[in-house]
């Protein structure tokens, strides 16, 4: 479709913390995840000298962009403590999880207004874990001598256990979690990135009927156990979400969504203009500079900050996810002063990843919501219902009509008003 001509000067930039959450999600048991908080729990261990590293970061956590914006009063929201009695630059809130699952695709399909109502299909904690006719077809539809795995894992344990053998038999290391997710770890050079590519084009359509969220492809490179790395060629097979989100709203009217990171993988790239990637939360940081001197009036640049997520939160590290909110937040004046008249710039998060919490799985959590732009005015929007009152607000501004689920906090922080 031909761009048209918006009749308004409106830019949007969202920019998520995969899994920075500030926990109290109120149902946090029915996840197993009662207490869980990222933000406070990496706060209170880097206090009590836990997040102190060699090399890398000491002392307590410093996020003074994040601070002014409001990421204390965030959490003391979520917690339903009295708030700091600094003010804020930006507008503030926490933002509750509705969808069914605590996956990425979950939650950044209810910040793009699509709240997951349905179950999505998971393998069971057995080993095996995935149901033999499906092993059993995987492995003839790919042409394959077998799998490895077979079972829950953490991605970087799996590879330990079972990269040599991978190596040796061309067998590809299968694994899921807590997630809706079947993982595929290989070789980049034995094995072959395009056919790790091509094997997970044909394990998303044989689990499209489980209700499967993501098929995701886990390269690798190393020789031995102690040389194994994860390479930045991850990429994610998403099902497509099942109605209309924001992107889609947007791009159906002409408007450019330009997605950083794996923001084009998760909604299996409907509604997405335009990808840029870069190896690392710095080399995304940069993407997300370049693309908002790129939008234009009626635009959305969606960016995804993945390290916190993938290197620290599910690694349980907290030195360095500590370190690495302490980079993001180095950069943030960089965005700040990209911020025109019209601009609306909103960091949020799509689920938690406690790296202080048992296991290595995400942990459902309310989400900072931290807003700014020149038009509009500084305080609380409260807690929210939900996580689509930010893909609501974002609707507005960039002047969409409502969408089906959320609710625009647009008026409450209009400078006007
Ligand atoms: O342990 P790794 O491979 O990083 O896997 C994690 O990454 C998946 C996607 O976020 C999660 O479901 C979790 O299993
Ligand atoms: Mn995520
Ligand atoms: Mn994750």
């Amino acid at each position: 479709m031909l761009p048209i001509k918006v009749g308004f000067m409106a830019r949007a930039f969202l920019f998520v913390l995969d899994s920075f959450g500030i926990g109290c999600a109120p149902d946090a048991a029915r996840y197993r995840d009662e207490g869980a908080d990222t933000y406070g729990h990496i706060r209170e261990a880097c206090v009590a000298g836990h997040g102190d590293q060699a090399g890398l970061r000491n002392g307590p956590l410093l996020l003074p962009n994040l601070d002014a914006l409001g990421l204390a009063h965030a959490s003391a929201l979520s917690h339903n403590t009295p708030l700091p009695p600094a003010d804020t630059l930006g507008f503030f809130g926490a933002a509750t999880e509705t969808s069914s699952g605590k996956d990425t695709p979950s939650g950044h399909w209810e910040i793009a207004s699509f709240p997951v109502a349905f179950d999505w299909g998971y393998f069971p904690a057995t080993v095996p874990s995935f149901p033999p006719a499906l092993t059993e077809a995987i492995i003839a539809e790919a042409n394959l001598p077998g799998i490895l795995g077979n079972c829950h894992a953490d991605g970087t344990g799996v590879i330990d256990r079972f990269g040599e053998e991978h190596v040796r038999t061309g067998k590809p290391i299968l694994y899921t979690s807590v997630d809706s997710v079947l993982q595929i770890a290989a070789h980049e050079e034995h094995f072959g990135l395009d056919r790790l590519y091509k094997l997970c084009a044909i394990v998303r359509r044989l689990v499209d009927p489980l209700n499967i969220g993501r098929v995701i492809a886990r390269p690798f490179v190393g020789e031995t156990v102690d040389t194994f790395v994860r390479t930045p060629n991850r990429r994610d097979f998403a099902t497509p979400p099942p109605q209309a989100t924001l992107l889609d709203r947007l791009t159906e009217r002409g408007s450019r969504v330009i997605g950083i990171g794996k923001i084009g993988d998760i909604f299996a790239h409907r509604g997405v203009s335009e990808t840029r990637k870069g190896a690392g939360n710095m080399a995304m940081f940069d993407k997300a500079l370049g693309a908002m001197d790129d939008a234009e009036d009626g635009d959305l640049v969606f960016a995804n900050f993945v390290d916190f997520d993938t290197n620290f939160g599910h690694r349980r590290d907290v030195p360095g996810y500590a370190a690495a909110l302490e980079a993001f937040d180095a950069r943030l004046p960089e965005a700040l002063d990209r911020l025109r008249p019209g601009d609306m710039l909103i960091l949020t998060a799509d689920h938690g990843c406690d790296p202080t919490y048992r296991g290595t799985d995400h942990t459902r959590e309310r989400v900072p919501i931290l807003g700014i732009g020149p038009d509009f005015k500084p305080g609380s929007v409260g807690v929210r219902p939900t996580y689509a009152d930010i893909g609501e607000t974002v609707a507005e501004h960039l002047g969409l009509t409502p969408g089906p689920a959320g609710t625009s906090f647009l008026q409450q922080i209009a400078a006007h008003a």
